[in-house]
């Protein structure tokens, strides 16, 4: 994609909708060969209006769109097909046609008038049908399809248009998760190689940042924001944007994190350097609410962290962890009412997590160690001693005890 070349696609002041009802208002965005764009928003947001209205299946309430430079009204039907195929979401069953005839029907705009087709016209089919690893169903029968083999064949008719632009109502709709892979990889090789404009609506926002050029931000009436995915997409707009109360984006790592109920206690981790990540989403799954430090500003433990709403003592990366920085994390930990080593090397090069995990043993606090063994320099007596988890599943067992009876044993070996 290149941003020197004009605009396949200029919309101006446009309001989409129905009658007696406008969905969006005063859209004004453009769109160059190549680009892949996301139409992002809830639910009834408005984005298969917009589709639909981009592709003249509806009429603007306002505003102007123009392609490749005319407006899209002054487009014959040909010109427009020969621009543009469309995907939408509805159930299409043609009977008795089968995938190579049923793909050929995209050939319309390059027929003759009986739609007969020529050798051209039957290599644009077989290459549509290959374009989308398709080419294995040639022969079989439509109707009988499955949802993700009819996904592609119907993207392969559009693809048999020849358009310059690919329009999509939920393309991953129904799909699991190869075929979702498969159809967004298809449908960016498409942008890449063929210099395809797709612009498409997504429900997968992780999804949307890791294919596509543009995003357009939909809710409210109106755009919320239109750009480049790195610049517009943020926990705080996907927050506002579904406006989510129980998650939140990272953009950093590329997900959604799913907050705990914070139902069953407060822990404190001691981590660093990713060691705490894993931990944090056990704790969450399991309804904990998350206190964790001392981490670095770049580790992945401090973004997962955040994502998930933990309290968290942070320093600069690359920065020395200093007594302040340990003093405040203890202080945290005191509102806790149970501590988790993840199981992080500890040693005089980060002297804070032995003191942490000092801390919460003359606290009394009950904790729960990853580590094989005991780190030096740590002072264990027979009333305070971690209690050993030699994976994952065993934390998860030793949480889910806490989490009923406010305790476990704690000097119990689980390997
Ligand atoms: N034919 C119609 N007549 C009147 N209103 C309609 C019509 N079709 C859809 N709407 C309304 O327009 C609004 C936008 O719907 P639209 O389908 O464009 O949203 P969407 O963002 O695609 O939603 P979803 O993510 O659920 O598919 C909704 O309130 C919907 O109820």
């Amino acid at each position: 994609m290149s941003t020197n070349q004009s605009p396949i696609l200029e919309v101006t002041g446009l309001s989409v909708g129905y009658k007696n009802r406008t969905v969006l208002r005063d859209l004004s965005f453009t769109c160059r060969p190549g680009e892949f764009i996301s139409l992002l928003g809830p639910n009834g947001a408005g984005k298969t209006t917009l589709l639909r209205t981009l592709s003249r299946h509806l009429s603007p309430v306002a505003g102007e769109i123009r392609v490749q430079g005319r407006p899209l009204s002054q487009l014959s039907a040909m010109d427009l097909a020969r621009t543009m195929a469309v995907v939408l979401t509805d159930k299409i069953a043609p009977p008795m046609f089968s995938v190579f005839e049923f793909v050929a029907l995209g050939r319309y705009p390059h027929t003759d008038y009986l739609g007969r087709l020529g050798s051209q016209d039957q290599v644009a089919v077989s290459s549509s049908l290959a374009a989308v690893h398709a080419l294995e169903l040639a022969e079989r029968a439509f109707v009988d399809l499955s949802d993700g083999e009819r996904q592609k064949v119907l993207m392969a008719r559009a693809l048999a248009q020849a358009p310059r632009m690919l329009l999509l109502d939920e393309p991953t709709m129904h799909l699991d998760l190869k075929h979702r892979v498969e159809v967004m990889a298809i449908l960016r090789d498409l942008c890449r190689s063929q210099g395809i404009t797709v612009i498409a609506s997504l429900h997968d926002v992780d999804v949307a940042a890791k294919v596509s050029d543009q995003v357009a931000l939909i809710r409210d009436g109106g755009l919320m924001a239109w750009g480049a995915p790195e610049a517009v997409l943020s926990g705080d707009s996907v927050t506002t944007l579904y406006e989510f109360d129980k998650a939140r984006f990272n953009r950093d790592l590329g997900g959604i994190e799913l907050k705990s109920a914070g139902d069953h206690g407060r822990a404190f981790v001691v981590g660093g350097m990713g060691s705490g990540a894993l931990v944090y989403r056990i704790l969450a799954k399991k309804g904990f609410a998350l206190a964790t430090g001392v981490v670095h500003g770049n580790d992945l433990d401090w973004y997962v962290a955040r994502s998930l709403g933990a309290d968290c003592v942070a320093v600069e990366p690359m920065a020395t962890i200093n007594g302040a920085a340990t003093q405040q994390a203890l202080e945290l930990m005191d509102g806790c009412d149970l501590v988790i080593d993840s199981g992080f090397p500890v040693g005089p090069a980060n002297q804070a997590n032995v003191d942490l995990l000092q801390g919460a043993l003359d606290r009394g606090l009950p904790l729960l160690s990853l580590r094989q063994g005991v780190p030096p320099g740590l002072r264990v007596n027979g009333e305070s001693a971690p209690r050993h988890c030699a994976d994952a599943t065993a934390l998860i067992a030793c949480l889910e005890t806490f989490a009923c009876c406010r305790s476990f044993s704690p000097h119990t070996e689980e390997a």
